[in-house]
Formats: C-alpha cells, structure tokens, sequence
C-alpha cells in the first residue's frame, strides 16, 4: 500500500512498476492515482514519472543486465524483487545524475523493506556486480542484428525484425532511439476563440517558464515545454487550446473541411480531432462523432463544450456497422481514425510496445479494413475520406490501402492531399501524393499515417 507523503520518488515508482505487472493496468493510471495519492514535489514527482517509463521502455534490456547476475531468470524472481532490479538497473545504466552510491543504498533499503537477508544480499550482489562488469557487458557476437538492435535499443524482436524489413536498418534504429526519447508536449490554439500571437503573449504571461515554439508542422501548433500541466492551467479552461500532438492535427488538415459541410468522424473518441475540425469549419455545419465506446462519447462532449463548439453530435455506434440510414451518400467529408497497434505512440506509452504481438495486428488490419468499407458506403460521389492510424505498421497503412482500392473501383487516391499538407512533408509523401508516413524521428511527433481517397464523380 502506498502511505500518503511518505514516499520517496524511487520508492513510489517501484510500487507503481509491481502493481502495473500485477494488475496488468495501464501505466498512466496506475501511475497518476499513486501521485494523486502520494505527497511528493514536483521535481520528485518528475522523477517518479521518469523512472517509471524509463524502466518500462527498457525492460528487455534491464532484465538481460539482471540475468547476467543472477542465477534464476527473471521471470521467476518475486515481482517487488524483478521491479526493484529493474529500476536500480535503470538508473545505473542510463542516468548519470544520481550518484551509483545513492542508487545502490537505496535500493538496499528497498529491499530491506519488502525481503529478507538472502534477497537484501542478492540485490547489493547484482547491482555490485553490474558496477564493475558494465563494461564488459556485451549481447554474443553471433546474435543477428535484429537481436542486437532489439537488445541495445530495447524493442521486441519481432518487431525490430518487422521494421528492418519494412525500413530498413538506418530507419529502424532512428525510430527505436526515439520511442525511448520523453515525448513533446505540443497545444493547438482554438482559433475560434482567439488567434495564435494573442494565445502565445497569454501563455508568456500566465507561465513567465515555459518555452514556446511555434510547430513547423501545424499552422496552429505549438511546442510547449517547462509550463508544468497545462491541462490545469486556466487557458485551458477557458478552452483556448487543446492538447494535442503535431503529427495528429495534420490529420485536421488533410481534412480539407469548409464550413458548412457535412462531415462524419467514424471513430471520434475523445475527440481531438472531432475538435479540430469543427474549428477549421469555424464551427459551422455538421459533424456526427461516433464510437463505440459509450462512456467516451462522454469525453468528446466535454472537448467540445470546453472549447465552445457546437455543431458536434455524439452517437454511441459500432462503426462497421452503421446504420442503414447513414449509408444513403450524404456526407462531404469522412475521417475514419481507426484503432490501431499504436507503434507510432510509443513514447508516450512505452509498455505498448511488450503488450502487442504480431497475430494482433492481422486482426487489427481486418477491423479497420471493416470501418473503411463501412465509411466509404456514406460519403457523396465527390467527397473526401481520410483514413489515419498513429501506427507504422504497413499493414494496417499503405498496404490496407492498396488492397481497398484493388476492389473499389469506385474510389481513387486523391493525390491533392500533398498541396494542403506543409512543404516540410513533401519528400516524405508516397509517390501517389495521397499518403504520407510519419516516422517519429522525422519531426519528433508522433508516428502518423495519413491518406485521402476521393470517391469518383
Ligand atoms: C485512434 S482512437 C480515435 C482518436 C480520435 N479520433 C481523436 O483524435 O481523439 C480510435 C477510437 O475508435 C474507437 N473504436 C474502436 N472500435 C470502434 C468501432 N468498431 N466503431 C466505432 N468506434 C470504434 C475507440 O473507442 C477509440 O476511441
């Protein structure tokens, strides 16, 4: 149990590592309600938060350090003891601003606290060990490369071995460096409510300590760092801005919505994009915002209302399946968002990454090929749909999409998207000019993809 305002940042994060293993929860949440709980300042709350996904997006690579010192595989250690490892480990082998002695005391009390002598020893042992044998600690020379990437950058290996195929090696090692990387925080100003220039002169003067920097990506994006949480801040209150990546508000502009249109959003919740688009309509028309999830229609109604939006509708629907009623061509513009394996996100949920196996993502790409057959069914001869995934995976993109095609005739890839996207994107774009894969080393945003097909005249 975690005892309020008793803790130090090492410790909460160690309960917070074993019981996410226990309960397989969510980090963010299991995370969240122990620092809600906890009493910690906000520095030690920062460190919390970092040695949680620190450890969480090293795992294999801290469990293989730990197996190097301990007889018995990991695996079969007691999960306080395998977490407790893993997070001195961490510490040890990638942080160089707590001193090893702290880390190893620490851990050593740690120990005390949860074990017995036999444990207490074996901790001190292995992280004694590690210290002088760090140097030495390298994977076998005959492992294959996708086994040594996956080692040193921490990434399953079938995925690394996934990736090598689809991007190549240079690619794949930029892409796994930077899912290791803290992740940007990055606001779209509500332009319904005021412009760009007057939003950055209130957030200089609300936070005199955040850093701003104008996206290269969103005409209204915004990079903000050293502005503590600025979904308590009042501008967010006030609903003059949302809090959204760059790589997803371009899916807003690949829209290319007008006010007045009609314009359905197959898979809304929680409505960043739902948002986006109705400020880029200058909230007039009509948007319908599904998802099958009905307690997160909930979380688009508040988006909206927040930002003083009102030409969005929620309805609870299972998008492959829609009614028949919608099915009669009347939409200008469809954005299906579909779920997806989510390994552009990786910074921002590391554990994502040892949750998900490759069988899931045949599945996936079945389920959002259902959503694209249902959506395109609704859109006037004429209209745009947009399909986007935060994933990289080709087969849930580029590939889904050349095989809808091969059997919709009556669909072609609209090559315009590359005019309306920024200049910054254009060698990035499919030959086609209808699809781009956003990379997360590309621009340090989320990994993205995004294509516009037209439904023929
Ligand atoms: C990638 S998220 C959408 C993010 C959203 N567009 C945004 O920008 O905030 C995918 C959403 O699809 C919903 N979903 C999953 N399966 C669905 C289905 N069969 N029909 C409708 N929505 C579905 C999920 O509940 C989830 O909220």
């Amino acid at each position: 149990m975690i005892e309020q305002g008793t803790q130090s940042a090492r410790s909460l994060a160690l309960d917070v590592l074993t019981e996410i293993e226990r309960k397989d929860a969510f980090s963010n949440l299991e995370l969240n309600a122990a620092l809600n709980k906890a009493n910690l300042t906000r520095r030690e709350a920062g460190l919390a938060t970092e040695l949680v996904y620190g450890t969480l997006s090293r795992l294999n690579t801290l469990d293989w350090i730990a197996t190097q010192f301990v007889k018995k595989p990991t695996h079969r250690l007691e999960p306080w003891l395998r977490n407790l490892l893993r997070l001195a480990l961490y510490q040890l082998h990638y942080l160089d601003r707590i001193p090893d002695r702290a880390i190893v005391h620490e851990a050593v009390e740690e120990a005390k606290k949860h074990g017995h002598k036999g444990t207490v020893s074996l901790v001190n042992g292995v992280l004694r060990n590690y210290l002088r044998e760090k140097e030495q600690l390298n994977p076998p020379t005959q492992w294959p490369k996708f086994k040594k990437i996956a080692l040193e950058h921490s990434h399953p290996e079938w995925l690394v071995k996934r990736w090598l195929s689809a991007f190549g090696e240079k690619e794949t090692i930029a892409m796994c460096k930077t899912n290791n990387l803290p992740p940007t925080l990055s606001v779209r100003v509500n332009t319904l409510r005021i412009s760009k220039q007057a939003f950055i002169a209130r957030l200089q003067q609300e936070i005199p300590d955040a850093v701003i920097e104008e996206s290269l990506l969103s005409d209204v994006g915004l990079l903000v760092s050293h502005a503590g949480n600025i979904a308590n801040s009042p501008l967010f209150n006030e609903g003059l801005c949302a809090i959204q990546d760059e790589s997803s508000m371009l899916v807003g502009q690949a829209m290319d919505v007008q006010p007045e249109m009609a314009v359905l959003d197959t898979c809304a919740a929680p409505g960043g994009k739902t948002a986006h688009l109705a400020e880029r309509m200058g909230n007039r028309g009509s948007i319908l915002a599904l998802d099958i999830h009905p307690h997160k229609l909930q979380l688009i109604d508040e988006t909206v209302e927040r930002l003083g939006i009102t030409i969005v509708d929620t309805m609870e629907a299972d998008a492959r399946a829609l009614p028949e009623s919608f099915q009669q061509a009347q939409f200008d513009r469809i954005l299906v968002d579909a779920p997806c394996s989510g390994f552009g996100v990786i910074r921002r949920k590391p554990d994502l990454k040892w949750q998900k196996q490759v069988e899931d993502i045949t599945a996936i790409a079945a389920m959002q090929m259902e959503l694209l057959e249902q959506a395109v069914r609704c859109l006037k001869p004429g209209g745009k749909l947009v399909y986007s995934t935060c994933t990289v995976d080709p087969e849930e993109n580029g590939r889904l999409i050349h095989r809808f095609l091969d059997s919709h005739t009556e669909f072609e890839l609209d090559p315009s998207l590359v005019d309306d996207m920024p200049p910054l994107l254009r060698e990035r774009f499919h030959q086609s000019g209808a699809y781009i894969q956003i990379l997360p080393h590309y621009f340090s945003s989320d990994g993205f993809f995004i294509s516009r097909l037209r439904k023929r005249v």
